[in-house]
């Protein structure tokens, strides 16, 4: 049910929801959480419900959605963690997700899982405040893992982001995706932090501390909180069929998708201005191995809600267009700034809210002015399909082939 890489590139990525007990099971599922996480949120990121408990929550679920669990994280002892996932297998999730240090007894304990991982599904958790060693994620694969999962494990220290950057993360999901493993990505995550993400196509983004009262993990579940970051996360189902179910329209709106007597596209502008960043850039030998400073400048119209709230289910960030930059420099050397120019406009493009994009790139280590480009991109066809919500990086986690 959590797609793996090889399943697909149109996968979407999917909404998990750790919950505590039966009601709050419930409440995500209305809430239409596509995994069910069964967590004890004050008993450390990966706190392990007990078992009992986990079965009733099972059987209640009764296979209407697929339930994880987490069985414990940074076990010294191997057998300590292959004792506390069996537990977990046996009430009947249908993942088990553990997290391991990036030493020794982490490889020791991905290991010493390969015989439950037979005929259990296992999700092994790394995490990204620890200094992940992310060879771990070709072990799990070895042992027979069906994903990979990145999360922190302070939980009042600090956002996913704010341990891995944007090229990091992407290039764990495209470590997930050569091995054939399901990726996830979790860590106090927030509303803005979603549209972030979604570019690099993980499998599911885990959430517990945003879908509580108060952002608070240990609080009870809050439903406008559940719907929030629902609605931030597309689901495979068509525009049309989600507006006759009654979908929050807002959402459709924000992103883009507009009624056929709505047809006058009014733009905003979003732009970035003045972002120098060190690149590995240039057709000359000697700019190959050394990092010169490039100044971008994107300008990014977006059709304009009709809709005025403020929330991010109504917006198109300027974080995303950084993003996107920090990727395409994170997959290594680029040639000609008309490549990268060309690259950052096709993936801003990408985004179904955005109707054209101004994209100007400037070298400024070569002479004492500045040389660069500057191009402009519209969307081909104002009838965007929704489908075109699964956006992504062509070359997802990889790097530049030349
Ligand atoms: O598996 C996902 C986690 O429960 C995420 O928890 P968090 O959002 O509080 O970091």
């Amino acid at each position: 049910m959590i797609a793996g890489a090889g399943e697909g590139t149109a996968r979407m990525t999917l909404m998990l929801a750790s919950v505590t007990d039966p009601a709050e099971a419930e409440a995500v599922w209305a809430g239409g959480a596509d995994i069910i996480d069964l967590k004890d949120p004050a008993n450390g990121a990966l706190g392990a419900l007990d078992p009992a408990l986990a079965a009733t929550i099972v059987r209640q679920v009764a296979k209407r959605k697929p339930v994880s669990a987490a069985a414990g994280a940074l076990f010294a002892d191997p057998d300590a963690g292959v004792e506390a996932v069996a537990k977990m297998a046996a009430a009947g999730c249908d993942y088990v997700k553990i997290g391991f240090s990036s030493d020794q007894t982490g490889a020791d304990g991905v290991r010493a899982l390969a015989p439950i991982a037979a005929r259990t599904k296992l999700v092994g958790v790394l995490f990204a405040d620890k200094t992940p060693d992310l060879e771990l994620v070709a072990l799990m694969a070895a042992q027979g893992f069906a994903g990979a999962m990145l999360d922190t494990a302070a939980k009042n220290a600090g956002r996913l982001l704010d341990h891995m950057d944007v090229a990091a993360l992407n290039g764990f999901i495209g470590r997930c995706n050569a091995h054939g493993l399901a990726s996830g990505l979790a860590g106090s995550l927030e509303p803005p932090d979603i549209p972030r993400l979604l570019p690099m196509r993980p499998g599911y983004l885990g959430f517990r501390g945003s879908l509580c009262q108060g952002r608070t993990r240990e609080a009870a579940i809050d439903a406008g909180a559940v719907r929030m970051i629902r609605d931030l996360i597309p689901q495979a189902q068509s525009g049309r069929a989600a507006v006759d179910a009654g979908a929050d329209l807002r959402f459709f709106f924000g992103r883009g998708y507009i009624a056929a007597n709505e047809r006058a596209i009014e733009t905003d502008r979003v732009f970035v201005h003045d972002l120098i960043m060190p690149c590995f850039i240039g057709a000359y030998d000697y700019e190959r191995g050394m990092k010169q400073n490039v100044r971008f400048n994107v300008d990014v119209d977006v059709r304009r809600s009709n809709h005025h709230s403020d929330d991010m289910r109504d917006i198109f960030s300027y974080d995303v267009v950084i993003d996107a930059i920090k990727i395409l420099l994170g997959q290594g050397h680029v040639e000609l700034v008309e490549t990268l120019a060309r690259e950052l406009a096709d993936s801003v493009l990408r985004h179904p809210e955005v109707v054209r994009v101004c994209v100007r790139i400037e070298k400024l280590d070569i002479i004492p002015g500045r040389v660069g480009v500057e191009i402009r991109r519209e969307r081909a066809s104002e009838a965007a399909a929704v489908d075109q919500l699964a956006t992504g990086f062509a070359s997802a986690g990889g790097k530049r082939s030349h």
